[in-house]
């Protein structure tokens, strides 16, 4: 993008759809003369009362364990220099929203036109009532060092310089990887730090607490090496690193150096310079929004080295976006005192070991990338990588809980992980659940579309997740054609290849014929069908035993693989057929419904409804969702007469009188299994909290309602997931995505788990 088109789009986001880039929203209704009263006077006296009483109570009364203050005095702002407080402002809301959108924290951007360290230290400390924890942001050394400190001493709450200790925590986890992949010890680097400010002054003690020798760093400011000998008083942070070595320019200091830290101003090295470092260097030129030298410039320059920029538009971003949300996120939930030392490095090696992970499906689809693999273009997370979330905090609330800075100290950390996947993403939550179901057993799972690219790619990620064993359908020499050019290793992924006979084809094809000699299959056609029909040799595998259960559909038409699933396994030995239905989970916001039939049955008589609610709420119970089913339609009990209406009132009967045990009211229009408020009008119904199982009249309405869900109420839509079929199969829906197909193989794994 040249830098008129990113100016340009750059002041239409920040100017609309309306100026700025946060607000605040209230987290309570206040629709109703009650709410009123509750939200504000006279309700509002009892929780302020209770505070005064106990402070404590404010964790649960108020926002503030949840809000950050961003506060700055814009003195150095970004690489940008002293630009003030006010043009700070884009910056800090930007934190704003970084802290939300990655770790769910709440942020009033603060910014103060003061300069002097203790007014502003003084202001802050006055605000220790609104917060939950301070970052200071854009603040220049040498101030920010005693800012920092004084209000280290003066407030019980953690405080935090992003510019040092979140740049720092997220320079060594790279500084660390990337020692790895040059081959350098920690111990023998010789580092050269542009920028004697707060954040190369932070960076540098950090790493040299990590096991750089002090005497290896060579301290830059914009006069040069820090040597001993200037003739000036120096700040204590400079004077910390000065050196007795001979080296006084950047290009002196440059030479055989082995990593070069940038945190100065843009372009202020050369290719010359870069040149002349020693073999296999590390760059990290973080100065923002121009690095130190390009990223372009310095690949063409040199082949052995490794690269980072703080930016987000080349590969190895390395910029404290990656620690600020996630560190507050751990000592927030631990109502830490303070950060320290401890905090930190367990998130520097956090980040740095998830780095070295294999990289989910997800995060490639995020960065439309295909591969991201440890190595010298990948030595850190990218920001949105959905596994940050759970593995910074944790390891930084960990740490806080162990060096007893924690007023709610960490006690079951597993719960904790839980908590802290849903708290950006509700469907992960609830995907982990299930997952962790579908690790309990192991599950065979066919996938007859063994020749996908996707699902090649699936089945590596869900063996590799535990979720299940996948056996892949298709021709061998096919499969290791598409592995060989997608770069993919299916490691001892079972592969079925339909051209090859042995006895289990054999077995399968017998049992084919005897199933369906009846229904004109001949003996000499049996084994033929089957190596035709992928679909149908995925079911026999089910039906036979030989697989748990079976996933299809991606790359065909719905009612193509629906139907010989249903040949195979839809009657039992008698041949009586079973009645199925499709359901799709829906992961809201508000929770996770489950709604049916939105895929099998266009039209439903009142028996089958209450099949299909007995199917549906079991499954919802046993995924960890107790159930509350809703009969829906468009009358509430009665209060319309209509064949339509009579047919839904007549399956809750049904219900009822089978099923004494289920939650389960109705007939119900659809506000009135959702909302409290309406249910609460039918004292009657069964049904006391809103219901999570909607059962819709017939599919029309149901297909209608799950895809306006998904496209106006943003929800996340997992199936479909087929009920009544005595042995576990699903559909896939056409172009499904790998993250689609592990999903709905840790549910059909999970479902398999109960039998
Ligand atoms: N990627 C990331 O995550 C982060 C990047 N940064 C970047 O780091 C830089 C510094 O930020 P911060 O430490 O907060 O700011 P400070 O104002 O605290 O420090 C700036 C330091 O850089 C030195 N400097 C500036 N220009 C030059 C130059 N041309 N040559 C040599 N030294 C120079 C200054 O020297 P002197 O002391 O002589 O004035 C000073 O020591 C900014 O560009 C900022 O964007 C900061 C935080 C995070
Ligand atoms: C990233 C950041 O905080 C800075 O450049 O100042
Ligand atoms: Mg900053």
């Amino acid at each position: 993008m040249s830098k008129e088109d990113l100016r340009r789009d750059a002041f239409e986001y920040h100017r609309s759809p309306k100026p700025g880039k946060i607000s605040v929203h209230p987290s309570k209704p206040c629709l109703t003369q009650r709410d009123l009263a509750l939200a504000y006077t006279p309700g509002v006296a009892e929780p302020c009362l209770a505070i005064a009483e106990n402070p404590d109570l404010a964790d649960e009364f108020t926002s503030r364990a949840n809000l950050v203050g961003v506060i700055t005095n814009g003195t150095a702002v970004l690489g940008l220099g002293n630009i003030g407080a006010l043009a700070g402002k884009p910056v800090m809301e930007g934190k704003g929203v970084l802290f939300k959108r990655f770790a769910d924290i709440d942020v009033f951007d603060i910014e103060l036109n003061e300069n002097d360290p203790m007014a502003f230290v003084d202001t802050v400390a006055r605000m220790e009532p609104t917060f939950g924890g301070i970052n200071l942001e854009d603040i220049k050394a040498p101030e920010c060092f005693v800012i920092e400190e004084e209000l280290k001493k003066r407030m019980n709450i953690p405080v935090l310089h992003d510019d040092q200790h979140g740049t720092a925590v997220i320079m060594a986890a790279a500084f660390l990887n990337a020692l790895i992949l040059q081959k350098k010890q920690i111990e023998d680097v010789t580092i050269v730090c542009l920028g004697a400010g707060a954040a190369g002054f932070a960076c540098m003690k950090l790493i040299e607490q990590l096991g750089v020798k002090h005497d290896n760093i060579l301290f830059l400011d914009r006069k040069g090496v820090i040597s001993k000998d200037r003739d000036e008083e120096m700040p204590p942070h400079k004077a910390y690193f000065a050196t007795s070595r001979p080296e006084r320019t950047l290009a002196e200091a440059m030479k055989g150096a082995d990593v070069f830290v940038g945190l100065s101003e843009g372009n202020c090295v050369t290719a010359e310079m870069l040149k002349s470092m020693a073999p296999r260097p590390i760059v990290f030129a973080m100065a923002n929004p121009t690095p130190e030298i390009g990223y372009d410039l310095a690949m063409s320059t040199r082949n052995d080295l490794i690269m980072a920029t703080g930016r987000s538009d080349h590969p190895n971003q390395v910029n404290n976006v990656l620690g600020f949300p996630f560190l507050f996120r751990g000592a927030l939930d631990v109502r830490a005192t303070s950060f320290n030392e401890e905090m930190k490095v367990a998130a520097v090696h956090a980040l740095a070991r998830l780095a070295r992970e294999d990289v989910p499906q997800s995060v490639l689809k995020a960065y439309g990338a295909t591969e991201l693999r440890f190595g010298p273009t990948y030595i850190l997370p990218k920001p949105f990588d959905p596994r940050l979330i759970e593995v910074v905090p944790l390891a930084v609330a960990k740490a806080a809980t162990e060096t007893g800075v924690a007023r709610k100290p960490l006690i079951d950390a597993k719960a904790y992980a839980q908590e802290l996947v849903g708290r950006i993403d509700s469907s992960r939550l609830f995907m982990r659940i299930i997952s962790d179901k579908a690790k309990s057993r192991p599950t065979r799972l066919v996938l007859p579309e063994g020749e996908d690219e996707t699902i090649i790619r699936a089945a590596i990620e869900m063996k590799e997740a535990g979720i299940a064993e996948p056996m892949l359908i298709g021709r061998k020499s096919v499969i290791e054609q598409i592995c060989e050019h997608g770069k993919l290793e299916t490691g001892n992924i079972e592969i079925v290849d339909p051209t090859v006979d042995n006895s289990r084809f054999a077995s399968l094809s017998d049992a084919y014929y005897f199933d369906r000699k009846r229904h004109g299959v001949l003996r000499s056609d049996a084994a033929t069908t089957l190596r035709n029909d992928m679909n149908l040799l995925g079911a026999m595998l089910v039906r036979q035993g030989f697989a748990d259960t079976m996933l299809s559909g991606r790359t065909a038409h719905y009612p193509n693989v629906l139907r010989p699933l249903l040949k195979v396994l839809g009657h039992d030995n008698t041949g009586r057929h079973h009645q199925v239905f499709g359901m799709y989970i829906m992961v809201m916001e508000k929770g996770v419904y489950f709604l049916t039939d939105c895929t099998v049955n266009v039209e439903m008589n009142a028996g089958q409804l209450a099949q299909l609610a007995e199917l549906a709420a079991d499954t919802a119970t046993s995924l960890g969702c107790p159930a509350r089913v809703g009969m829906l339609s468009f009358s509430n009990f009665g209060s319309v007469d209509h064949p339509e209406t009579r047919k839904v009132a007549e399956a809750t009967r049904l219900l009822h009188e089978r099923r004494p045990d289920l939650v389960v009211d109705g007939e119900m229009q659809a506000d009135t299994a959702v909302n409290d408020v309406i249910l609460k009008q039918y004292p009657f119904s069964k049904l006391k909290e809103p219901a999570n199982v909607l059962v819709f009249p017939t599919m029309q309405a149901g297909n209608i309602a799950y895809k306006l869900l998904r496209e106006l109420g943003g929800g996340t839509a997992i199936g479909p997931i087929l009920l009544g079929l005595p042995q576990q199969a699903h559909v896939l829906q056409t172009g499904a995505s790998v993250d689609d197909i592990v999903n709905m193989a840790a549910i059909a794994a999970a479902r398999a788990a109960d039998k």
